[in-house]
């Protein structure tokens, strides 16, 4: 068995990779490349994994981390509310089906028309800032409405992430300072319009060790301790950040880990001060990372000073490894069961040199029209792909009982025109 093999997930059978029993080299022949394909199965599998160690604890999905509907449906069904970074990320949970009152609104610099929706949407607001506070006070006056929100804590917890993931730290621009915490809850107490409830925190992504949540949750509850004799506190949210194993092998903590982490502090320090909130988390990677492949077809094989195979999806397609130097298992598709025999760097068709998807792999040999598979592509995969250099943005694919459906249909050049606007003059 392969170090990626997951069974019933990701399988080698006849030498192809497949997907929830699915060949990923047939979806790639019906649907064309690059193509993103998923296992419900497995959505459904992470959230019942996750949820189960967390008992009592409510899970908001981080929809910023994959904003397809039907994954979002998939969530809802299971009984997750929602973490929305923006307008849009409301309205695209609302459409999944998530109720409003499962919905907390965390973006760090919302306008005032976003926060207008949020009123009108019913959802609950992790509030950034003194002026956000203000502005929505003052909407929420205006609409006679009460809106729940929370404060989003900066608790200067040090997550070993990757610097552009890390948001718990005294230099990120998310969240109140500590120190500011207590006057600000006060101040919002005596507001029209907002009611605070809830305080939340955050402190990173793709986070690969326990001690940095316990760290959090402790500080979160030394504020929970100096608020809760004047706020009537509902519920404390710990943000997501749960890292997943790209790289296999990687000793990455379990479910039940996370929870041993944060749940017996969490408890004991509730019951220290006497109440009784809930708890909710925000994993988003964790969910989805893990569900879905990126399929990519080799254009051509080049011996220049490394082997370079060109795929059609570079990081127009999946930013991620440009972006963040991000590992994702490569595996031939159509060659899954073969010894590998050489060395090759996988590289997209955009014109930049840092259009890298996988440094220097052992691969079997590798021609034109083999199927790369990218693994672990369900997190910050498609959201976070864009049109640049002209490529329409590509399909998404969901399988099911051996069965797939397209859950996107691939962009075509109209895609490309669609609201660009020639002035007369010009025609
Ligand atoms: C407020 C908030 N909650 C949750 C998440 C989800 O993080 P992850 O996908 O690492 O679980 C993010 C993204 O980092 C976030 O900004
Ligand atoms: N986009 C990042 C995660 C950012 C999390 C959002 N705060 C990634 O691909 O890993």
């Amino acid at each position: 068995m392969k170090a990626y093999e997951i069974p019933g997930h990701l399988e080698v059978k006849g030498n192809h990779l497949t997907i929830g029993g699915v060949d990923a080299v047939s979806l790639a022949e019906t649907y064309g490349t690059p193509l993103y394909v998923t296992n419900e199965d497995r959505l459904r599998d992470n959230y019942r994994r996750f949820s189960a160690a967390f008992p009592g604890v409510s899970i908001f999905f981080a929809a910023k981390s994959n904003n397809n509907l039907v994954v979002q449906r998939i969530f809802a069904q299971e009984g997750a509310g929602a973490d929305a970074f923006s307008d849009g990320e409301i309205y695209l949970a609302r459409m999944a089906g998530i109720p409003a009152e499962k919905i907390l609104f965390t973006g760090n610099s919302k306008t005032d028309a976003e926060l207008q929706y949020a009123i009108d949407s019913g959802v609950m607001v992790s509030v950034d800032s003194r002026d956000e506070l203000l502005a929505l006070s003052k909407l929420a006056k205006k609409a006679k409405k009460e809106v729940k929100i929370a404060f989003r804590v900066n608790p200067d917890v040090s997550a070993d992430a990757h610097p552009k993931l890390a948001t718990g730290l005294k230099v990120s621009k998310f969240g109140i300072p500590t120190k500011d915490i207590v006057s600000i809850y006060k101040e919002a107490k005596k507001l029209p319009g907002v009611n605070p409830v809830g305080i939340h925190c955050h402190i990173g992504s793709q986070i690969l060790e326990t001690a940095p949540y316990t760290e959090a949750t402790n500080k979160m509850m030394d504020l929970v301790e100096q608020i809760s004799g004047f706020i009537d506190l509902e519920w404390v949210d710990l943000g997501g950040g749960f890292g997943i194993p790209y790289q296999k092998g990687t000793k990455v903590p379990t479910p039940k880990d996370w929870a041993k982490a944060i749940l017996p502090t969490f408890k004991a320090r509730c019951k220290k001060i006497g109440i009784s909130p809930e708890l909710h988390l925000e994993p988003g990677r964790y969910m989805v990372a893990d569900s879905t492949v990126l399929l990519m077809r080799v254009n051509t094989v080049k011996k220049a000073y490394k082997n370079f195979v060109g795929t059609d999806a570079g990081f127009n397609t999946l930013i991620r490894p440009a972006m963040y130097d991000s590992y994702h298992e490569a595996v031939i598709a159509n060659k899954a069961g073969s010894p590998a025999k050489g060395e090759y760097t996988v590289v997209g068709p955009i014109c930049e040199s840092g259009d890298i998807l996988a440094t220097d792999r052992q691969l079997p040999v590798v021609e034109k029209d083999d199927i790369v598979a990218l693994l672990d592509a369900g997190a910050y995969g498609f959201c976070m792909s864009s049109q640049y250099v002209g490529r329409p943005r590509c399909a998404e694919v969901l399988v099911h009982n051996g069965k797939a459906d397209l859950i996107r249909k691939r962009e075509t050049f109209d895609d490309l025109l669609q609201n660009q606007i020639m002035p007369g003059r010009l025609l």
